[in-house]
């Protein structure tokens, strides 16, 4: 385990939570019930796409459904692929095809992205198409992997190839013939009919360790209630700094002191345009710039700490001095004024959202297996 991972055990350690992550009630009384219900439903499905995050191609599975899901006709859908490192992408895209899987890296707010996919779906389904009259594929994947987003992808797709589909086209299907019954799902392709169920396999994500956890909680996939808001801040930065991701940001660094500086100078003299009234600036492209504002300083703050910083960044103890100092500077850069037991708290969040809307670049947290 790195200093990051060590790191996130301890702070975890102290709440009294334990390091292997099994007996953290990650998801309160849904578990059982849930993988219940999507066995039953994917015994009718022909072809499963199951939705990943791409930022974690691994650690968004569910494991206890893989035996399952690999006996069926897949395809993985490695989504957000917009905010995941597009210079490692590939390297997951080879990984699963030496596993024999195949894994399609979509933005399921593209539709052209989706489009791919569905060729590739179609593609799949070749051979049984000569066999069976309907189809059906299912959509599954853990907490907010962007299976709606996908799904309502599908159905724009869907509409515009059959204009003449209401809303929910109820498919007859049946896993045994005497036992048909009606699902909801949009029809995708004729003869044999392809249709795609409207509602999503909401997977129960596997935990065999926190760090795991702490990853599925960064990107969305476990409530930030879980673990507290600070400790998901605190892993960032841990992985972050061991990274050494805020070198990176030195122009945006440099840049900003230049913009700075040449503010200072600009202020000796009078500038008519100074003078004249302000031109209104759409709300949309202001709200734009000040998240991307915002953005710099944040990086800003992290590249000025990690390069004073004189200490080992394998060592979690000195890491640790590190991420302190950095949530202060954070605080300034963001500019909360709060007292010191909610800045934190307001520091971590908006920090947070920064990193989850790919502000702070494209990440992939996930190791590609050796
Ligand atoms: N950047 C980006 N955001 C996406 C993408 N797909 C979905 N999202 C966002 O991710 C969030 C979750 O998307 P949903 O479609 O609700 O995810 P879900 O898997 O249906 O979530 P649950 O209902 O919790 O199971 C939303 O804010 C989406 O807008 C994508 O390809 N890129």
């Amino acid at each position: 385990m790195g200093a990051a991972g060590k790191i996130l055990k301890k702070g975890l350690g102290e709440m009294g939570l334990n390091s292997g992550g099994g007996n953290i009630n990650w998801f309160p009384g849904h578990m059982a019930a849930a993988t219940r219900a999507i066995n039953a439903r994917l015994k009718l499905a022909d072809l499963v796409i199951e939705v990943r995050d791409s930022r974690i191609p691994l650690s968004s599975a569910n494991q206890d459904l893989q035996p399952r899901l690999s006996t069926k006709l897949r395809v993985i859908a490695l989504n957000k692929k917009d905010l995941a490192n597009p210079n490692i992408m590939h390297k997951w895209v080879d990984y699963f095809g030496s596993c024999k899987q195949d894994c399609l890296p979509i933005n399921a707010h593209s539709r052209s992205s989706v489009q791919k996919l569905l060729e590739l779906v179609e593609l799949k389904l070749k051979e049984k198409i000569a066999k069976e009259p309907t189809l059906l594929v299912m959509v599954v994947g853990v907490p907010n992997v962007g299976k709606s987003a996908l799904i309502n992808c599908i159905h724009q797709i869907a509409s515009s190839r059959f204009p003449a589909q209401e809303k929910k086209k109820r498919a007859k299907v049946g896993p045994l013939p005497g036992l048909t019954q009606d699902i909801a799902g949009f029809k995708i392709a004729q003869r044999p009919s392809i249709y795609v169920l409207d509602t999503p396999g909401v997977l129960v994500p596997t935990i065999p360790d926190i760090e795991t956890g702490l990853k599925l909680a960064l990107t969305g996939s476990v409530k930030d209630s879980v673990v507290g808001e600070e400790r998901i801040a605190q892993y960032l930065l841990a992985v972050l700094n061991t990274r050494r991701t805020p070198f990176h940001w030195r122009s945006v660094h440099d840049n900003n002191l230049k913009g700075l500086q040449k503010g200072t100078d600009d202020k000796h003299g009078y500038n008519l345009k100074d003078l004249l009234p302000k031109r209104r600036i759409l709300p949309v492209s202001s709200d734009v710039n000040y998240v991307e504002g915002v953005a710099k300083e944040v990086q800003c703050a992290l590249y000025s700490s990690l390069s004073e910083f004189k200490g080992d960044l394998e060592d979690e103890n000195e890491l640790e001095i590190l991420i302190e100092q950095q949530f202060e500077a954070l605080q300034k850069a963001l500019k909360i004024r709060n007292k010191a037991t909610e800045a934190r708290m307001m520091v971590s969040k908006k920090f947070l959202t920064l990193f989850r809307a790919g502000k702070l670049g494209p990440f992939i947290l996930d190791d590609v297996p050796l």
